[in-house]
Order: C-alpha cells, then structure tokens, then sequence
C-alpha cells in the first residue's frame, strides 16, 4: 500500500523527535530522499569540491537518479519507521527536576558535593567544544542543579580547554528542511539555552580551567562568579567565522568592560589574556595554575555555607531589573544569528576549519 502525504508529514515530525542522532551518512540518505519525494530528480547545479556540505547532499540526492517521487517518498517513510523506537521523544524539552545521574548525560560529569553542584564539560579530546546534545545536556543539568539541594552551581571543563566554544561540526548536520532549517533550529536552541543561564536562580560560578572561546565566554556575563586560571584565554572570534555576538554579550559586555573594550573583542576577536579579562572585569580573580583548583575550591566550599536563601535572594534583586532587557537582547542575537548562519562568510569560515585549513 503506498504511503499518504499525512504519513509524509508525519515522518517528517518523526525525524525531528529522533531521540538518537542516526548519523550522518542516515540523514543524508534522508535529506535525498526528501527532496526526491517533494522536488524530484535533482535538479540544480553540483556544488565546487570545497563546499563538502552541499556537495555531500548534492551526490547523495543526484545518486538516487530517477527514482519515482512515490517510492522515494515511501523509502523516507520506511527509513524513519525504523529509526524511530516507540518511545521516542523530542530531545529539545527540559525535564525539570529530572535526576542527573538517572538521566545519564554524554559529554557532561554533574556531581554534587559539600552543598556544590558541578557541572563538568567532559569532552577534553575535543576541548570541551559544545555538541547539539551537550546544550541540551547543559540545559538538563541546569534545571535539575536549580531545583536541588545545593546552594552554589559551577561550571568548568576538563582537560587543558574550559571549552572551544560551539562545535563546528553541528553546522554539517542539515535537516532534510536545509540550511534554513537549520538555522531556524540552532537560533531556537541556543535562545532556550541561553535563557537557561538568564534565569538560573542560584549563585553560578565559572571556574575556568584553560582557554575559552566562543559561546563559552559570552555567556560569562550572566554568571555571578568567574575564576580563572592564569592560563586561561578569552576569545571570541565571531568576525572570522562570518558570525555575531551571543550569549547577551552584545549587552553585558559593553556595560562591563566599556563599548570600545568590547567592540576589540566582539568585532575584531581580541583574545584576552586571564589578566586582562580580569582587569576588564569579565574575570572576578585569576590565580596560579599550579594551585588554581586547590584555592578555588577551598573558597567555594567556604561560600557554600553561607545561607542559602539570602545567597538566592540578593542574586534575585541584583539581577531582578535586568532579566527583561537581557532575555529581549537574546532574542534579537538569536535573530540575528538567524541570517549570519546563512551567510557565505559564516558558511566558508566553517568549511575552512572542517577543511583543516583553519584554525583560531
Ligand atoms: C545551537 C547552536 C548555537 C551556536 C552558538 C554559537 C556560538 C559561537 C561560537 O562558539 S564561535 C567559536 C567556535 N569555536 C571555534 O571556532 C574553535 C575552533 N577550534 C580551533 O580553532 C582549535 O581547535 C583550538 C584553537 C580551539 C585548539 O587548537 P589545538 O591545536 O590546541 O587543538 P586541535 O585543533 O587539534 O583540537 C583538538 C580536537 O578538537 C577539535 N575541536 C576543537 N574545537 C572544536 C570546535 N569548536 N568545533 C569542532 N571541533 C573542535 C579539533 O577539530 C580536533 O579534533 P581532531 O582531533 O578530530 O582533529
């Protein structure tokens, strides 16, 4: 029996609730077959050997050759059947009060200890660089650390790296929807996230262990507390990669560290050195590296006696008359961001570091 087009759309809805990602070699086959199923034979140009995006896709929908609209609409509908268990569910809700160590996270260790939840980018091989899934991963852990019994939240990384940043690779992952849809689900993604740190009720700390780039030092301005290591850089490279500031940055960067301050880092990528983050105010103390963990540590268990209720409500009235402006600020970086993941520069920029031909 040959498939409907409401089976189509469900498929369609299916691919997006995927609980695991099937990889990329399933979702080209997907995207290839979607485009067969809705436009037919491929029909446009085959793109230069460096774009390695598209031209994947494109020798992955040129091979099906002239495969019938049907029948490729019915190979989509076989494929997603069966990637999709029953129990799927949409990997983009936050489950509040989910317990982290039921749930089980990938790329992040979260423990708790002397009234401290820790929360551990733990992908040191690849510096910690955030995954699709480790946002939604950071985004559980945050729920589940606001609603527990600690009193103080931190975050660091593992490794020489606190983190590189957004993972590159998650721009290679194009739904069968494209580049726009893409796009579409990353400025969702990362408004969910961000708003995740906006409203983050208890103390946060940042302990940044190493150098961070990207994501992870925009969003140091929504945090009450950073340490660094004196080892530790800041750097965020938008204007190389074809992209523009995130995380409120464009905000609470400048009100921090003055506009021409932030305009070196946020327009020309000026990396900072732990000193003069420090200096800037993005960092509240740098310490030696050799006894970073040690001393900061110390200090945070020492806060962590302090009342908890007191702690969350002088966070609340501190940050009380600007969660409005800042979650606005998100949404419009996130809107943006929107159009700049769309651009050649940002396309080209990322084609070159795939390409191994670039590097911060
Ligand atoms: C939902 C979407 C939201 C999007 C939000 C947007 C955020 C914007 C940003 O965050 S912009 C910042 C993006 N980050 C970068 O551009 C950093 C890219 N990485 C580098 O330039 C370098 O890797 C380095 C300077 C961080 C470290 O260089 P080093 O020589 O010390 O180490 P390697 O390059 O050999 O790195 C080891 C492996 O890690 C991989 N890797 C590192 N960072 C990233 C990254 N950001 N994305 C993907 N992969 C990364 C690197 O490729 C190496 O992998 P390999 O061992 O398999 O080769």
């Amino acid at each position: 029996m040959s498939v409907t087009q409401k089976d189509f759309e469900n498929a369609m809805n299916q691919v997006k609730l995927l609980k695991k990602d099937p990889g990329n070699e399933v979702k080209l086959k997907l995207y290839a077959l979607y485009k067969q199923a809705t436009e037919g034979p491929c029909n446009i140009p085959k793109p230069g050997a460096f774009d390695f995006v598209n031209k994947a896709k494109w020798d992955a929908w040129n091979g099906l050759g002239s495969l019938p609209k049907e029948t490729a609409r019915q190979n989509y509908v076989d494929l997603v059947s069966s990637l999709s268990g029953p129990s799927s569910e949409s990997s983009s809700q936050v489950k509040p009060g989910a317990d982290s160590k039921q749930e089980g996270y990938e790329n992040l260790l979260v423990t708790s200890e002397d009234r401290i939840t820790k929360i551990l980018l733990n992908r040191p091989t690849k510096k910690n660089a955030i995954t699709t899934q480790m946002y939604h991963e950071i985004m559980l852990a945050l729920k589940a650390a606001s609603q527990d019994d600690s009193v103080l939240t931190v975050l660091t990384g593992s490794g020489d790296y606190y983190c590189s940043g957004n993972d590159l690779t998650n721009f290679t992952d194009i739904p069968p929807g494209g580049v726009e849809e893409k796009a579409k689900n990353s400025s969702f993604l990362l408004r969910d996230f961000v708003n995740c740190f906006i409203d983050f009720p208890k103390p946060l700390v940042a302990v940044v262990n190493g150098p961070a780039v990207g994501i992870s030092v925009t969003i140091l301005g929504l945090f009450d507390i950073v340490y660094a290591s004196d080892r530790a850089t800041f750097h965020t490279p938008f204007s190389h990669l074809g992209q523009s500031p995130e995380g409120c940055s464009s905000y609470t960067f400048p009100k921090i560290m003055g506009s021409s301050k932030a305009a070196e880092m946020l327009i020309f990528g000026k990396k900072l050195t732990a000193g003069e983050a420090c200096a800037q105010g993005l960092v509240t103390q740098v310490f030696p590296d050799s006894t970073f963990q040690k001393e900061v540590w110390t200090r945070l268990k020492a806060y962590s006696k302090l009342p908890p209720n007191a702690m969350r409500i002088s966070k609340e009235i501190i940050r009380k008359n600007e969660k409005e402006k800042l979650h606005a600020v998100n949404a419009e970086e996130c809107n943006v961001l929107l159009s700049r993941w769309q651009s050649d520069e940002c396309m080209n920029a990322v084609v070159n570091f795939l390409s191994r031909k670039a590097k911060l």
